[in-house]
């Protein structure tokens, strides 16, 4: 039997770690039996799928009376076996009504699906784009787009069966095109290769190998395990060993999703609720979303605040009767109402293919999770957005929910635990990209130059990354980290003490503990900013410029302990600001000014201080 291995990165809600869905079918010969899903008689084609019926297919609502034999397949569809060399096709007069295979340009095709992969691998054309961003070049890794190794090359001519695939392609799936790496695929497979397949979420491997079921004799055999690999390679043997597969063709694409926006924000408790509301009437309105909760009461009370703020939502977990959670998944999909919130228990399987926004009220568990469920957006391609609403509050929760769970062996929330502290870096990285970040975790080498490239898409950090300034601060860090060692050997400090130390300050505790005699005490007299306020703080008090202590006091991320150290200090200069923007501005466009001055404000901040 030959066969198509399909790989992606699929969490499911029943395993702790990142999954991997991975599908086996048989498309060549008789299948063994089975006890698939696939209704009596056990061989045949289904009805639904005949090429005078013009709707797609619905794979999983067939019945038997969905089934006609191979004869009668074979008159309607003659050739049947693709794999011959001496199939001929009786194809256009039968069903070629809506699509005129001669109108096919096939380099035009070619063409398009080459772009399509060149998106993702090139990096052409934009290291001048990369320096106006303030970018140099060394923050580049070189692509090697083989180095996970790809046979997708050998696969891309036209072959005997090409133009009844593309019919097929577009009678019954109503698709036009493929896209990257799936004609490949398809071609491998209906060659009688085994295949092993790496695409992203929502990259399109069903269509892999319903595509070659269709052309192919016999029944087709699914394998969907829940649980699989993510990026690990012993996976991959393991399935090409079990498997038994032969001299296997190799399909691995980028796990990147470039129509996808990732913007990590400042989760702020007190307006949390209304920032996710007004994110969503001001970008979003009556398009279909995701928020993602810790927990089921988050679930409930998020979506009714949200229905107070006129934003109507359903909330969905695992607390919820099947049937009550099947009308609102169902409503949902059909666009009876657009935002769902939901806990991770709401997303395997689910194909809504114009999610345009996935938010993350709360850190999940881990980067593989935050890929899958952000994941969700986008499935049609077009432009998308993955926001992560983030405060570090949320981790302390997560691990309390972790450590309530008593099944748990001590191994297992160790796991845990490490994967949310690599998802918290990820969050608090402001540097990085955050494709690059994710990636990396799934094993994939990416060049943040293609996440720069796609200006539509690009990720905060990278559309960031000339708002900061890069220094060496190895030297500051290993002082820092003897510091917190020493400091915290006797009893628990808080990172603003260590930084209070650091900085020399008078204060009488410092004082009492005799920690002003370490030899670390004051080192750094000369500290920036961003060591005594928050960077997103420091942010959006350029942006805003505030002039009074109420203003400072009502951006994020300022304390009031924050205040009462540096206020003043910060008000003096925002407020020499806020006079020369407003002596600039057109009073219809504020921002603009405000941004262009932003450096300046750090600037003048840093040198004051
Ligand atoms: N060639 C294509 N052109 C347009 N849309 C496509 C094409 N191939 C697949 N799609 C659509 O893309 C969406 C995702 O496809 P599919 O469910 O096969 O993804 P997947 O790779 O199995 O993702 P996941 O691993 O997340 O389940 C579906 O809505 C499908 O209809």
């Amino acid at each position: 039997m030959k066969s198509v291995t399909i790989s992606s990165t699929t969490t499911s809600p029943a395993f702790p770690q990142a999954q991997t869905l991975s599908g086996a079918t048989g498309v060549a010969e008789r299948p063994i039996s089975t006890p698939a899903p696939i209704p009596t008689p056990s061989r045949g084609w289904l009805v639904n799928e005949h090429p005078r019926l013009s709707q797609p297919v619905d794979f999983r609502s067939t019945t038997d009376a969905d089934f006609m034999d191979d004869e009668a397949f074979a008159k309607l569809f003659a050739g049947g076996n693709f794999n011959e060399k001496t199939t001929t096709v009786q194809s256009s007069a039968q069903f070629s009504d809506e699509f005129d295979l001669s109108a096919v340009d096939w380099d035009e095709q070619f063409e398009m699906e080459q772009q399509l992969l060149n998106n993702e691998k090139t990096v052409s054309n934009i290291n001048s784009d990369c320096n106006d961003m303030g970018f140099t070049g060394a923050e580049f890794i070189p692509i090697n787009s083989q180095s996970r190794g790809d046979d997708s090359q050998e696969f891309t001519k036209k072959y005997h069966f090409s133009e009844v695939v593309m019919e097929v392609l577009h009678q019954k799936f109503g698709l036009r095109n493929f896209r990257p790496h799936q004609r490949e695929v398809i071609n491998a497979s209906l060659n009688r290769h085994d295949c092993f397949v790496l695409m992203p979420t929502g990259g399109g491997k069903s269509l892999c190998y319903q595509l070659p079921a269709i052309l192919s004799e016999g029944v087709t055999i699914v394998i969907s395990p829940l649980r699989a690999l993510i990026s690990d390679q012993q996976v991959e043997q393991d399935v090409v060993n079990i498997l038994r597969l032969k001299n296997v063709k190799r399909f691995i694409r980028s796990f990147n999703r470039p129509n996808i926006k990732y913007q990590v924000l400042p989760k702020v408790a007190k307006s949390s609720t209304n920032d996710i509301a007004n994110l969503i009437q001001q970008k979003f309105a009556k398009k279909s979303g995701i928020i993602y909760c810790l927990s089921r009461n988050d679930c409930d009370t998020l979506a009714q605040k949200l229905n107070l703020l006129s934003i109507k939502t359903k909330p969905y977990h695992a607390g919820m009767s099947d049937k009550v959670r099947e009308k609102i998944q169902r409503e949902w999909m059909q666009d009876q109402f657009h935002v769902i919130v939901a806990t991770i228990a709401f997303g395997m399987g689910i194909d809504k293919p114009d999610v345009r926004f996935v938010i993350h009220n709360s850190i999940p568990k881990s980067v593989e999770a935050f890929y899958q469920e952000s994941g969700r957006a986008g499935r049609d391609g077009e432009t998308s957005y993955s926001y992560l609403f983030y405060n570090y509050g949320d981790v302390g929760r997560l691990q309390r929910l972790m450590m309530m769970d008593k099944s748990h062996k001590k191994a297992t929330l160790d796991g845990h635990f490490e994967n949310l502290k690599q998802m918290v870096s990820f969050a608090e990285n402001q540097i990085d990209c955050r494709r690059y970040l994710q990636l990396l975790h799934l094993g994939e080498n990416f060049d943040r130059r293609i996440c720069i490239q796609n200006k539509a898409t690009i990720c905060d950090n990278c559309e960031n990354f000339s708002k900061y300034d890069v220094s060496d601060v190895t030297k500051e860090a290993k002082e820092l980290s003897q510091l917190v060692h020493d400091l915290s050997a006797k009893r628990n400090v808080t990172l603003i003490y260590v930084a209070d130390v650091y900085k020399g300050s008078k204060q009488a505790k410092i004082l009492e503990y005799g920690h002003d005699r370490h030899k670390f005490y004051g080192a750094e007299k000369n500290v920036t900013l961003s060591s005594i306020m928050n960077l997103s703080a420091l942010k959006n008090m350029s942006d805003i410029l505030p002039t009074t202590a109420e203003e400072i006091l009502n951006i994020q991320h300022v304390t009031v302990a924050n205040f009462k150290k540096f206020g003043e200090f910060f008000l003096n200069i925002t407020k020499k600001f806020r006079e020369k923007v407003d002596a600039l501005k057109p009073a219809s466009e504020p921002s603009f000014e405000t941004k262009v001055l932003r450096s300046d404000v750090f600037k003048a901040a840093e040198s004051e201080f």
